[in-house]
């Protein structure tokens, strides 16, 4: 047999039923919070602080946007004034990197994101760090009993790009995570194709709320235009489709 085949050389000589059950509990676990079926209605703005003491017992994720100013046009016509990372994830929706916080460890909330951008999208935390200071918003959903929270990262128009690079050397590539992709900030002369378009994928959890959110807080597109993308997207989503 070859070296590591073997059930007890790759599960350290454990029972290995008990080790399908300990998987299966999680997996089941992850299947209950990340079922597609979220909806906006069903999270609700919550404060740092209650969510940390009122809703303590629920679980927490924690999500962070990558994001740089730097103005871009493509052909020569639409223009961008920055870039933000999301991600494909392996169920198909687009996310930000991020996961669940483990409930048996008091780990702060911003560690707990930086375990998680150096797995998935493996984010060099000795330059890139996510910060206290990044934190944005949190939400709950008393539905899935989840609490979100979400931070925001700015970094430059080189370090995006090296960011990016670095990405498919990550530990979940290809598992977790597909790969980083970067958010269109414009529309089509169509008036759909680009942001608006982006917008009808399917987000996990209320990672679309937070994008739009986080583009008016950091600056990249006014709530004024953030709102004229969501009209049209709310207009190509009734659109029939072929
Ligand atoms: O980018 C995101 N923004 C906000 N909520 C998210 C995002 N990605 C996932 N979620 C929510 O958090 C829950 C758990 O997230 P995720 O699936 O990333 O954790 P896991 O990778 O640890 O299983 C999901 O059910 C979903 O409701």
């Amino acid at each position: 047999m070859p070296k590591g085949s073997s059930e007890s050389e790759t599960n350290g000589g454990k029972d290995p039923a008990s080790l399908r059950d300990g998987y299966r509990t999680t997996f089941e676990q992850n299947l209950t919070y990340s079922v597609p079926d979220d909806e906006k209605k069903d999270f609700v703005p919550v404060t740092l602080e209650v969510a940390s003491t009122e809703y303590k017992s629920y679980m927490h994720a924690v999500h962070g946007m990558i994001y740089c100013f730097g103005e871009c046009i493509l052909w020569d016509r639409y223009k961008q004034s920055g870039q933000i990372l999301m991600q494909m994830r392996c169920d198909g929706m687009v996310g930000f990197p991020g996961g669940l916080m483990d409930q048996d460890y008091d780990e702060p909330i911003v560690d707990c994101l930086n375990r998680e951008m150096a797995e998935e999208i493996n984010l060099d935390l000795e330059k890139y760090k996510f910060l206290q200071s990044d934190y944005l918003l949190s939400h709950v959903n008393h539905r899935k009993k989840l609490v979100t929270h979400f931070y925001i990262h700015q970094v430059t128009e080189v370090e995006i790009r090296e960011i990016e690079f670095s990405t498919l050397k990550a530990k979940d590539w290809g598992h977790e995570t597909f790969g980083t992709i970067r958010v269109p900030l414009f529309a089509m002369d169509d008036g759909f194709r680009g942001f608006p378009v982006f917008l009808a994928n399917r987000f996990a959890g209320n990672a679309r709320d937070q994008l739009l959110q986080g583009i008016v807080k950091c600056g990249l597109l006014s709530q004024k235009e953030c709102d004229v993308y969501v009209k049209s997207f709310e207009e190509y989503i009734k659109r029939p489709h072929t």
